[in-house]
């Protein structure tokens, strides 16, 4: 086939979940767009990330519910658990979802799209195939990948990542993860539930990224569930043992020890995809973390954005809508569109759900900003008690005038639940606010209203106020 040149208003690099927001949204408004995937539509989220991850945790958490229904009168029952029908489910609900991302309906939206691998070709060109695209501005989606260390041994054993474990359609008898970070845990808990033994070596603190102290009562649960956690411990060396068995030697914090494992996991973290894009090309700078941006999502060459994994900042498929939206902003209707970090939630899904956003109680104290932080455990909520999910709480930190600058929430529905309180922190409300909406009764959102309350609790016994009540009372 002969080269043909393109000439598009957008040309998106990359399929997943913000290339494609991108592209529906411009076709939307009649822009014209080519978007170019190497792989398959959907990207991580869909194929290897979110869908699969919580469709499994989803699966888990059934097993989990039939091991503990005695405490609602129902017998505790073992879990008969068919791991490749469990597979099949996620396969399944995978297969559910893909048609909203595929090559068919963005065709239909007017988006033409390209399965190729992009390159780029000079500062304003790019090569995918046979085709060469001309565009007024570039989006690099191109998200992100394992970044497997090189632990000495590694290529001599069988290992999996997200973009294989999935695969699989066997229990694995004793899962050893490498990674005690969301992806880690999350598997953890997953295969831990549907009966796999599983430990994880983390050469930190687990869930580093977290709240410390509630990240800490989330190990805590995860430990009693029979996960082995050891954390500020290193995977030093990989060895085959007989019949696929894998021994990892590990040292750190207890010192020097040998697991030995059917089925290792590797989640030590992520790299962005930019090898085949050959930026220095295009005058588009990038380092270990993603390509070099701007507040903006622009890069060093001013016709290029760079969005989502691949932009170097938080990795999540929400933050790469958003960056889509932002930049949909920018280059069609050229907005001011400025990325703001402070509004991004995130949410482990293990059970319990551990959510965050904005500072963490020792961020805000280290810059100045720290008001009060305000609790409310999940055992002093009505609903939670009826559902005998009274693990968790809420903490609420407070800034100037009671501004609300940062939640995590730990306990059942936290990611549910975290939404209110993104919307809090976007609008910039405050304490006062949450204490002036009815909620309904009775939910576990109601934690976060009598956190709020507590706010205050130290005004009902100033004598000022008792005062005022005092003088109040004497007009009848
Ligand atoms: C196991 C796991 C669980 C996760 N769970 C969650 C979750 O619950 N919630 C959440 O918010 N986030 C979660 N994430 C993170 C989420 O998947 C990512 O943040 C999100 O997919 C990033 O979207 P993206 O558009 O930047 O990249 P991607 O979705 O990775 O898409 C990038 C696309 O670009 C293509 N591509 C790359 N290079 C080229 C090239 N040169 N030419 C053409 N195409 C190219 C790739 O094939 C890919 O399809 C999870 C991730 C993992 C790994
Ligand atoms: N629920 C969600 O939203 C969700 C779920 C999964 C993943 N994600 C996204 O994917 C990203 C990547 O997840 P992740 O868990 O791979 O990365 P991560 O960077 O969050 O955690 C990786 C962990 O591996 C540890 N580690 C690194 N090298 C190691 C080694 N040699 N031995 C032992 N431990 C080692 C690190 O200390 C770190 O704690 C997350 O940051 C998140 O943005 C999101």
């Amino acid at each position: 086939m002969s080269d043909t040149v393109l000439k598009p208003d957008i040309c998106v690099i990359g399929a997943g979940s913000g290339g494609l927001t991108v592209a529906a949204a411009a076709a939307q408004f009649g822009v014209s767009v080519v978007l170019i995937e190497r792989h398959k539509m959907g990207g991580d989220c869909l194929n290897y990330g979110c869908v699969p991850s919580k469709a499994l945790l989803a699966a888990g958490k059934h097993a989990q519910a039939m091991r503990n229904g005695a405490s609602f009168g129902i017998a505790n029952a073992d879990p008969d658990v068919d791991f490749a029908a469990v597979m099949a489910h996620v396969h399944d609900v995978i297969a559910a979802i893909a048609p909203n991302d595929s090559v068919e309906r963005f065709t239909s939206l007017g988006v033409q799209v390209i399965e190729e691998e992009a390159r780029f070709v000079d500062e304003r060109m790019v090569q995918a195939g046979p085709h060469k695209i001309r565009a007024r501005r570039f989006v690099i989606a191109t998200g992100s990948s394992p970044m497997v260390p090189p632990i000495e041994g590694l290529d001599e054993v069988e290992y999996f990542t997200n973009e294989t474990i999935f695969s699989r359609s066997t229990l694995p008898e004793h899962l050893i993860i490498a990674g005690g970070g969301p992806i880690g845990l999350e598997m953890a808990q997953a295969h831990r539930r549907l009966g796999a033994r599983v430990t994880v070596v983390e050469a930190d603190k687990a869930l580093g990224k977290d709240d410390p102290e509630m990240a800490r009562l989330l190990i805590d649960r995860l430990k009693a569930e029979g996960i082995d956690i050891r954390e500020h411990t290193k995977v030093a060396r990989l060895e085959k043992r007989d019949e696929g068995q894998i021994r990892v030697h590990v040292s750190g914090a207890e010192g020097d020890a040998a697991i030995d494992g059917s089925t290792l996991l590797v989640a030590t973290g992520r790299r962005p995809n930019l090898q085949a894009l050959d930026l220095e090309k295009a005058g588009v700078e990038h380092d270990r973390s993603g390509v070099k941006v701007n507040d903006k999502l622009r890069s060093t060459n001013s016709r290029v954005y760079a969005i989502g994994d691949a932009a170097g900042g938080l990795q999540f498929t929400h933050v790469a809508n958003y960056h889509a939206g932002l930049v949909i902003r920018a280059i069609l209707f050229r907005l001011p569109a400025r990325e703001k970090r402070h509004i991004l939630p995130w949410v482990t899904y293990t059970d319990p759900e551990l959510a965050h956003i904005g500072l963490t109680e020792d961020q805000a104290r280290d810059e100045g900003k720290l008001n009060k932080v305000l609790r409310w455990p999940y055992a002093e909520n009505d609903r939670a008690q009826a559902e005998r999910k009274t693990t968790g709480l809420i903490k609420i930190v407070t800034g100037k005038g009671g501004r609300i600058i940062g939640v995590t929430i730990l306990g059942a529905g936290a990611g549910e639940m975290m939404n209110m309180w993104a919307l809090a922190i976007a609008k910039g409300l405050k304490v006062s606010d949450i204490t002036g909406y009815v909620a309904p009764y009775p939910t576990m959102s109601e934690i976060g209203k009598r956190a709020a309350i507590s706010y205050y609790s130290d005004k009902t016994g100033s004598p000022v106020v008792r005062g005022l009540i005092r003088f109040l009372r004497l007009f009848g």
